[in-house]
């Protein structure tokens, strides 16, 4: 993914990630917005159950409204980021390779890749096409119910150990502020969270709570 000399790298960016909670409606943009102005820098829109025209829709409405330093990706719709130039796709092994979004959306957009099992790292090409790995789930959660075996912190140090250190890594799947410290100690330059943000009474305040224990956890680990 290119990125201007000027901006934060995406590393620094990926320190609180922002997945949305089902359904997405016009109540989205608004948690989105609030997210932001939290300190979020990162956001996947995450709509299983709604049509590619819909999830184009809502990607036009938040590149409108989103500054332009923040990364916004769709999960799994590789025809709604191919109709909305700039956004990237989060893809896991059940979807679309991530060699073949990344031909077809090109070198400027990001793509993450999910790694539910230490043995998708053969997948060389899937790493060398990807911006980014999710660690996935570190923890159970009622979020999603399909994964497959946590992987806990422990789990999340094997994975940094054996990526290319290049390669930035996230946590995901029942993340908060009170274990996202245990997250960043393993390894993960970030925590991409849904409930953490999307359920609280306060989310801007919940995104900012979560940036201060990503950023105090970075700065113990270096
Ligand atoms: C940041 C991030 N990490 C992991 C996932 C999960 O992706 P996947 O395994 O493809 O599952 P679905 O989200 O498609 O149900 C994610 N979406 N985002
Ligand atoms: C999309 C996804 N992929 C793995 S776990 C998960 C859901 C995470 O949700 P929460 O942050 O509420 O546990
Ligand atoms: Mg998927």
């Amino acid at each position: 993914m290119i990125m201007n000399r000027s901006s934060a790298s995406l590393r620094d960016k990926l320190g609180v990630y922002l997945v949305t909670a089902e359904p997405a409606d016009d109540s989205t943009v608004e948690l989105i917005m609030a997210a932001v102005s939290g300190g979020v820098r990162v956001v996947q829109l995450r709509d299983k159950n709604g049509t590619t025209a819909e999830r184009v829709a809502l990607l036009r409405t938040l590149q409108d409204q989103l500054p332009p330093e923040v990364i916004l990706l769709v999960n799994d719709d590789l025809a709604a980021a191919v109709a909305v130039p700039g956004v990237g796709v989060h893809v896991g092994p059940d979807d679309d390779h991530p060699a073949e979004v990344r031909r077809r959306l090109g070198d400027r957009v990001c793509i993450g890749w999910s790694i539910h099992d230490l043995d998708q790292l053969r997948d060389k090409s899937a790493l060398a096409a990807s911006d980014y790995v999710a660690a996935s789930p570190v923890w159970p959660t009622p979020t999603k119910i399909d994964t497959t075996a946590p992987l806990g912190p422990e789990g999340v140090r094997r994975l940094r150990a054996m990526l290319p250190p290049a390669l930035p890594l996230v946590g995901i799947g029942g993340i908060h502020a009170g274990n996202a410290g245990s997250v960043i100690e393993a390894g993960a330059d970030g925590v991409a969270v849904v409930s953490a943000i999307c359920a609280a009474a306060d989310p801007a305040g919940a995104a900012a709570d979560l940036l201060s224990v990503v950023a105090a956890a970075t700065a113990t680990r270096s």
